[in-house]
C-alpha cells in the first residue's frame, strides 16, 4: 500500500496540476522542514546576516581606535563590568566615541583578549560581509583565516613582551600571560629568544620561504646550479587575481519544487571528490599499517617475519639537491629577469556577470513552446543555460516526438522569437534532449582579462595554452596549441577573426618565456599585426639577413615557408640523433644534459607560425604556398611547430582537400552561407552566428559554440611594449636558409666566384664551420649571396655537402691551407 502511495504521489508532483493536493497528503513535518530550508536559503537572510558583519566589524574597529585615545578615562570605570553596565540607563563618564557599549567592546577586544592583534576578528567580519552582501571577494578567505590567526596570536605575544602596564592593552591579557609564564621559566633574554623564533616559525609554517639566496650567497663557486623559482619567467598574476568559473546559470523552467530538489541533489555532486580520494587513501595506507602489526605481534621467536619496507622515495629537497649535483640546463637563464606581463594591462570590457533578464527567458520559452505545440510537438521538460552571447534551451520531447521534426522547425521557431541565428542541437550528443540556441538581447562582452583571470588558464600544465573564450554555459574554454596541432580559423569580414588571432597570440604571451616558444607571422594586410614588431627580439623568428621580422610580402612567405620546412629537417635530424619522439622528450633530454651542444644539439623552442589573410596568399602564389604548408601540417607536429591559419574566404580553392585533411581543429566565425560553413566545418551552424566574436569551434569530433575573448589594439599595444622594453636577445630567432634548388648535390661551378668569396672563406676556414648565416652575418649580405657563396665553396671543394642540422665540413685545415687553396683557383683563373 505504501509503495503504491509513493508512487501516486511521485507521478502527480511530476504533473504539475494536481500537485497542490499532493502536497497536502505528506507529513507535515517535511513541509515544516523544507520552510526553515527555504528560510535558511533565502538570500535576503544571507544579505541581512553579511550586512550585520560588517556593521559589527566597523563598530569594532572604530570603538577600538577610540579606545587607544580614551583608555586613559575608561580603562577604570569599564573594568570589571558586564553587559548590564550599558543599559543600566545611568549616566557616566565614559569617553569612547561609540559610548559605553563601545567602551565594553573594545576593553573586550584589546585588554581582555589579544590586544591589538585582536582587530583581526572585526577585520576578518567585514571581508565575510563584503562577500556575502556584495559577492566581492576581496582576500582568500582560507588563507586569510591561516594567516590571520597565527598572526593574532603571535603578535598579541610580542606586544606584551614590548609594552608593559599600563599599556597592556597592546598585547591583551592573552599575551600578557603567555609572557609572563615564559619570562617566569627562562628569563627576558630567553623570552626574547622565544619571541623572535616563533616568529621565525609563523613564516616557515605559513609561506614555507626559500632561502635559495642564503645558499647562492655561501655557494658561490657552484654558480651553474640556479635554482628553478629564480629563473623561472616571473608570473606578476597573484593568486587572489585568478578567477573561479562562475557556476553555469541553469534556470529549469519546470516547476520550482524540482528545482529545490536538483539543487540539493548538485549539491551532494560537488562535495569535492578529492576529499573523498584523500580520505580513502589514508584508510588504505591505515590497513597497512595494522596488517604490519598484526603480522608482527603473530610472529613466535623462530619465525621471523620481515616485512619489506616501502622504497624510499626522494623528496623535493633531495632531488634538487641530485640536479644540482649535476647542473641542470636552463633554457631561460639568458633572459632570466623576463616578467610575464600582469594583468593590469588587460582590461575589462564587459560586466563579466552574465545578466539574466527573466521576462526575456520567460517570453522565449513560452515561444518556443507554442511554436512547438503548433505543430503538435508536445515537450517534457524545459531549461535554459545562459551564456554569455546566447541562451540555450534544452527541450525534452514527449515521448514518441520525431527529432527531425524538430530541426525542420528552425525557421519557425526564429520568426517565432524573431531572433536572427537560432540554432538547434538535436540531439544534443550525449543528453538525450534538443538544443535551442538563442542570441541574448543583451550579449555580454568577454573580456581576455577574465579568460587570462581564469584558474582554468593560471593553474594548467598545457604546453601552448590558449584561451578561446566562454563555452555556452561560462565557463572559461582553454586548450593547448600542441594538442590541436594545426588550426584552421575562417569568417566573413568584421565577425572577428583578427581579434581571434590576438586572443590567441596573447594567452601564449601570458604564459611562456621567450626561449620557450616563437612566432613566424605573416601578414598580407600588414595592418593587423604590426604591433608584435616590438617583441621581435623577444619572440619573433625570422629569415636571416631579413630586416622585417613580420613578413607581408608573398614572396617572402615561400622562402620562410621553405625556411620552416628546413627547420622541420634539422630537427627531425636531431631527434632520430637524440633517439626521442617528440620535442618535449628531446627538450628534457637537452635540458637533464644527456644530449651534447658540441653535436649540434639545443633547446627547441616551439614554432607558431600565424598567417592572416590565408586565401590572398593562395591566389598569388598558389601551389608554391600550398606544397610546404600541407608538407608542415603533416609532419611538423612531432618536432613542435604549429600553424594558425586565417583566412576570409573559406572556399574550397583556398581550403583545399589537402589542407584541410591536415587541420583537424578548426574555426569558425560567423560566415555568410550555408556551403561556406560547411567548407570550413564539415558541418553547418556557422551561417547561424551571430557575429562579434561568437564562434564554433571544432576540436576535430564535436562542435564547441564559444564566444571569444576580446582583447582591444591598446591592450595589445600595452602588452608587447612591456615585453619590448624588457631586456631582450641580441636578435631575432634565426630561421635557417631555404632550401635552394640543387641543395645537397655536388654543385657545378657555372658562374665566376663571388668577389667576396675570398674573404667568406676565410671566415669559414677560421670558425671551421661552412655556416651562409655567419657568412652573412659577418659580411652584411643577403641570405641568396651567402648562400650562393655556399655552393660556390662546395663545388670548388672547400666544404663538404649539406649535413641536415649539423654545419658543413671545412675540407681545408687552416689559414696556411687556405692560402695555397686560393693559389690553385688563381692558377685555375678562377679568382
Ligand atoms: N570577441 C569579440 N567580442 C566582442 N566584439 C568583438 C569580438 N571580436 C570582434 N569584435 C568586434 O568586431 C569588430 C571586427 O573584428 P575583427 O577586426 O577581428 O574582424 P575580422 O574578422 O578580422 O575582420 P577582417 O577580416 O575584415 O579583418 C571588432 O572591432 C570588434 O568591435
Amino acid at each position: 500500500m505504501a509503495a503504491k502511495a509513493k508512487n501516486t504521489y511521485k507521478k502527480e508532483s511530476k504533473s504539475g496540476t494536481k500537485k497542490k493536493k499532493a502536497s497536502k497528503s505528506t507529513s507535515l513535518n517535511g513541509s515544516g522542514f523544507k520552510k526553515v530550508l527555504a528560510f535558511l536559503k533565502d538570500e535576503r537572510l544571507h544579505k541581512s546576516f553579511g550586512l550585520l558583519l560588517i556593521l559589527f566589524g566597523l563598530y569594532t574597529i572604530i570603538a577600538c581606535v577610540s579606545y587607544l585615545f580614551t583608555w586613559k578615562y575608561d580603562a577604570s570605570i569599564i573594568d570589571g563590568e558586564s553587559l548590564g553596565f550599558v543599559f543600566n540607563g545611568e549616566e557616566s563618564e565614559i569617553r569612547n566615541w561609540l559610548g559605553k557599549l563601545g567602551a565594553l567592546t573594545a576593553h573586550q577586544f584589546l585588554k581582555v583578549w589579544f590586544g591589538i592583534a585582536s582587530l583581526f576578528i572585526p577585520f576578518y567580519a567585514i571581508i565575510i560581509g563584503v562577500r556575502i552582501v556584495f559577492k566581492l571577494k576581496l582576500l582568500p578567505l582560507f588563507k586569510t583565516v591561516k594567516i590571520g590567526f597565527v598572526g593574532m596570536v603571535w603578535l598579541s605575544i610580542t606586544m606584551a613582551f614590548i609594552f608593559d602596564a599600563p599599556r597592556d592593552f597592546m598585547g591583551g591579557l592573552f599575551g600578557e600571560q603567555v609572557i609572563s609564564w615564559v619570562d617566569s621559566a627562562i628569563g627576558f633574554v630567553g623570552t626574547l629568544f622565544f619571541v623572535l623564533f616563533t616568529g621565525f616559525l609563523a613564516v616557515i609554517v605559513l609561506f614555507n620561504p626559500s632561502f635559495a639566496f642564503l645558499q647562492k650567497w655561501f655557494d658561490k663557486s657552484e654558480s651553474e646550479f640556479i635554482p628553478e623559482e629564480e629563473v623561472e619567467a616571473k608570473n606578476k598574476i597573484k593568486e587572489e587575481e585568478i578567477i573561479e568559473d562562475q557556476k553555469p546559470v541553469v534556470v529549469d523552467l519546470n516547476e520550482e519544487e524540482e528545482k529545490e530538489e536538483e539543487e540539493e541533489k548538485e549539491e551532494k555532486e560537488n562535495e569535492n571528490p578529492l576529499l573523498e580520494l584523500e580520505v580513502e587513501e589514508e584508510k588504505e595506507e591505515a590497513k597497512i599499517e595494522e596488517k604490519q602489526e598484526e603480522v608482527k605481534e603473530e610472529s613466535d621467536d623462530d619465525f621471523e617475519v620481515t616485512v619489506p619496507e616501502e622504497e624510499e622515495m626522494l623528496n623535493d629537497g633531495e632531488l634538487k639537491d641530485k640536479v644540482k649535483e649535476f647542473g641542470e640546463y636552463d633554457p631561460k637563464l639568458d633572459l632570466s629577469s623576463y616578467e610575464l606581463p600582469g594583468l593590469e594591462m588587460l582590461e575589462d570590457h564587459g560586466g563579466g556577470q552574465i545578466q539574466m533578464n527573466k521576462e526575456e527567458l520567460e517570453r522565449n520559452k513560452n515561444n518556443i513552446i507554442e511554436t512547438l505545440q503548433n505543430y503538435k510537438i508536445e515537450i517534457s521538460k524545459i531549461k535554459a543555460t545562459i551564456g554569455p552571447t546566447v541562451t540555450l534551451y534544452e527541450i525534452v520531447p514527449a515521448p514518441g516526438v520525431r527529432i527531425s521534426k524538430i530541426k525542420n522547425l528552425e525557421d519557425d521557431i526564429a520568426l517565432s522569437l524573431a531572433a536572427l541565428g537560432i540554432r538547434i542541437i538535436a540531439p544534443m550528443p550525449g543528453k538525450g534532449t534538443v538544443g535551442i540556441e538563442v542570441p541574448n538581447s543583451n550579449p555580454d562582452i568577454v573580456s581576455m582579462r577574465s579568460l587570462i583571470a581564469s584558474d582554468k588558464f593560471q593553474n594548467n600544465k598545457m604546453e601552448l595554452p590558449v584561451a578561446l573564450g566562454k563555452t555556452i554555459s561560462n565557463e572559461s574554454f582553454v586548450t593547448d596549441l600542441t594538442k590541436m596541432p594545426h588550426l584552421l580559423m575562417a569568417g566573413a569580414t568584421g565577425q572577428g577573426k583578427s581579434v581571434g588571432l590576438n586572443a590567441i597570440l596573447v594567452s601564449i604571451l601570458y604564459k611562456k618565456h621567450p626561449a620557450q616558444v616563437k612566432f613566424v607571422l605573416v601578414d598580407p594586410k600588414k595592418v593587423e599585426l604590426t604591433l608584435f614588431n616590438k617583441i621581435e627580439r623577444h619572440f619573433l623568428a625570422k629569415l636571416p639577413g631579413d630586416s622585417d621580422a613580420i613578413i607581408t610580402d608573398t614572396s617572402k612567405v615561400v622562402e620562410t615557408l621553405n625556411s620552416l620546412c628546413v627547420e622541420m629537417d634539422n630537427r627531425y635530424e636531431l631527434l632520430k640523433d637524440a633517439m626521442v619522439r617528440n620535442i618535449k622528450e628531446y627538450n628534457q633530454k637537452f635540458i637533464n644534459r644527456k644530449l651534447n651542444p658540441e653535436n649540434g644539439h639545443r633547446y627547441l623552442p616551439y614554432i607558431v607560425l600565424v598567417i592572416d589573410e590565408f586565401a590572398d596568399l593562395i591566389m598569388t602564389a598558389g601551389k608554391e604556398v600550398e606544397t610546404p604548408i600541407a608538407r608542415l601540417a603533416q609532419l611538423a607536429r612531432a618536432i613542435g611547430i604549429h600553424l594558425i591559419v586565417a583566412t576570409q574566404r573559406p572556399s574550397v580553392n583556398v581550403i583545399t582537400g589537402i589542407i584541410k585533411a591536415n587541420f583537424p581543429s578548426r574555426i569558425a566565425f560567423r560566415v555568410t552561407s550555408k556551403i561556406d560553413s560547411r567548407t570550413i566545418l564539415d558541418a553547418g551552424g556557422a551561417d547561424q552566428l551571430i557575429g562579434r566574436g561568437d564562434m564554433l569551434f571544432s576540436p576535430g569530433n564535436e562542435l564547441i559554440r564559444l564566444q571569444c575573448g576580446f582583447v582591444d589594439t591598446p591592450e595589445v599595444d600595452d602588452i608587447t611594449e612591456f615585453i619590448g622594453s624588457q631586456r631582450a636577445y641580441p636578435n631575432a630567432y634565426e630561421l635557417p636558409e631555404p632550401e635552394m634548388e640543387g641543395d645537397g648535390s655536388t654543385k657545378e661551378l657555372d658562374d665566376a666566384l663571388d668577389s667576396l668569396f675570398e674573404q667568406a672563406a676565410d671566415i669559414v676556414v677560421n670558425a671551421q664551420a661552412g655556416s651562409a648565416s655567419n657568412i652573412q652575418r659577418k659580411l652584411k649580405i643577403g641570405y641568396n649571396r651567402a648562400g650562393r657563396i655556399i655552393d660556390q665553396m662546395e663545388a670548388t671543394g672547400l666544404i663538404g655537402p649539406h649535413k641536415g642540422s649539423k654545419p658543413r665540413e671545412v675540407l681545408v685545415p687552416d689559414v696556411l691551407g687556405l692560402e695555397q687553396f686560393l693559389n690553385n683557383l688563381r692558377d685555375k683563373g678562377l679568382l
